[in-house]
């Protein structure tokens, strides 16, 4: 009876997914952001539930962060999506009954915002016939985003919602472009199950840079993109040096040259902060060092039972449905 009641709970019309997301790759503030993805198969993203049609908008949630959102659905990103889909489209919608799997944490550096923003928009582009095209869709999910970080930046909810390593293109129509990748590369996620909203770990940030600084970051940003074609493995890590947030953001995150310092005595070939953090990326070159880098940040970075720490490989897909 009891299996019963929740076949009949978790009973759907359609099921979308989109991906967590690291925004900045250490490199490339703001214009650089890889989709991932658990070796375990798990889905480390939201999912979105397609109910059944429904004489109002309805959103219920469930899921393992459902108790990180507020306790009013009301204000919940899915909802607001919906508004801007029938805005943008110039016309008003049949309503659904929305369910909300919370699979990601909030204010986690993994994209969490962006992740529920792309399923939604995702989800009802396509459910309701595909009416924009995929440039006029990340453009929204991009305004979507903006509202929630007080910034549009596209280095989350582009790779949520194309898959891969995106590099963001100023002023061109294309918006993004995917970037080559090392397919051995493996990236473990640690989020240490505390808040650190991406509001506040933009307002540490400095306000304008030097002449130099600038053409340092442009720099690495560029010997980071060159080395990924030129398949220039070494190059493509020593590039991995972060000369725009990091500085200005590691007094929020005390612990990362401690970590740093052991995980590369390991042998790990980098760890810089995912997003706005305060989950940290450890980059591997393969499966076992993965594991290494996964049981060290679990142990000495995890805090409290809202914590993980999973091993990625990069998300191609994107979001989709399931
Ligand atoms: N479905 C949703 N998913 C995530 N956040 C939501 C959602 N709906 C509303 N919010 C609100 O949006 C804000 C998200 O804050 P913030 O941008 O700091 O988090 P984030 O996107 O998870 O960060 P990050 O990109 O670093 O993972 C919070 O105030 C949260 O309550
Ligand atoms: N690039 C953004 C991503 C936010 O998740 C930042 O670092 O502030």
């Amino acid at each position: 009876m009891q299996a019963e009641l929740a076949n009949k709970t978790l009973s759907y019309q359609k099921r979308y997914y989109a991906p967590a997301s690291t925004g900045n790759f250490s490199v490339g503030f703001d214009l650089l952001g890889a989709a991932f993805e658990p070796l375990n198969g798990e889905l480390f993203g939201d999912v979105l539930d397609i109910v059944a049609p429904s004489r109002t908008l309805e959103l219920d949630i469930v899921g393992r962060y459902r108790h990180q959102l507020p306790a009013d659905n009301s204000t919940n990103l899915v909802l607001q999506c919906f508004a801007a889909f029938e805005q943008k489209l110039g016309r008003v919608l049949p309503k659904l009954a929305l369910r909300l799997h919370k699979n990601l944490p909030v204010g986690s550096g993994l994209g969490s915002s962006a992740c529920s923003i792309v399923v939604a928009c995702y989800a009802f582009n396509d459910y309701f016939g595909k009416p924009l095209s995929d440039t006029e869709l990340l453009t929204l999910m991009a305004e979507a985003e903006g509202g929630v970080s007080g910034s549009v930046h596209y280095d989350n909810v582009a790779p949520s919602f194309l898959g891969g390593l995106q590099l963001m293109l100023p002023q061109s129509e294309r918006i993004c472009r995917s970037l080559p990748w090392f397919e051995h590369w493996r990236v473990v996620l640690s989020y240490p199950g505390t808040v650190l909203s991406t509001k506040a770990a933009r307002a540490v940030l400095p306000k304008e840079l030097s002449l130099a600084h600038s053409i340092n970051f442009a720099g690495m940003l560029s010997r980071f993109v060159s080395a990924l074609y030129a398949a220039d493995e070494a190059d493509a890590v020593a590039a991995l040096q972060d000369l725009v947030a990091e500085p200005a953001r590691t007094p929020l995150i005390s612990e990362l040259p401690t970590l740093r310092l052991a995980l590369v005595e390991m042998g790990v070939l980098h760890l810089g902060i995912s997003g706005a953090g305060p989950t940290l990326f450890a980059l591997c070159a393969n499966d076992a060092q993965a594991q290494l880098a996964a049981t060290y940040l679990s142990r000495h970075y995890e805090k409290n039972q809202d914590a993980t720490t999973q091993i990625c490989r990069l998300s191609l897909a994107g979001a989709r449905a399931l």
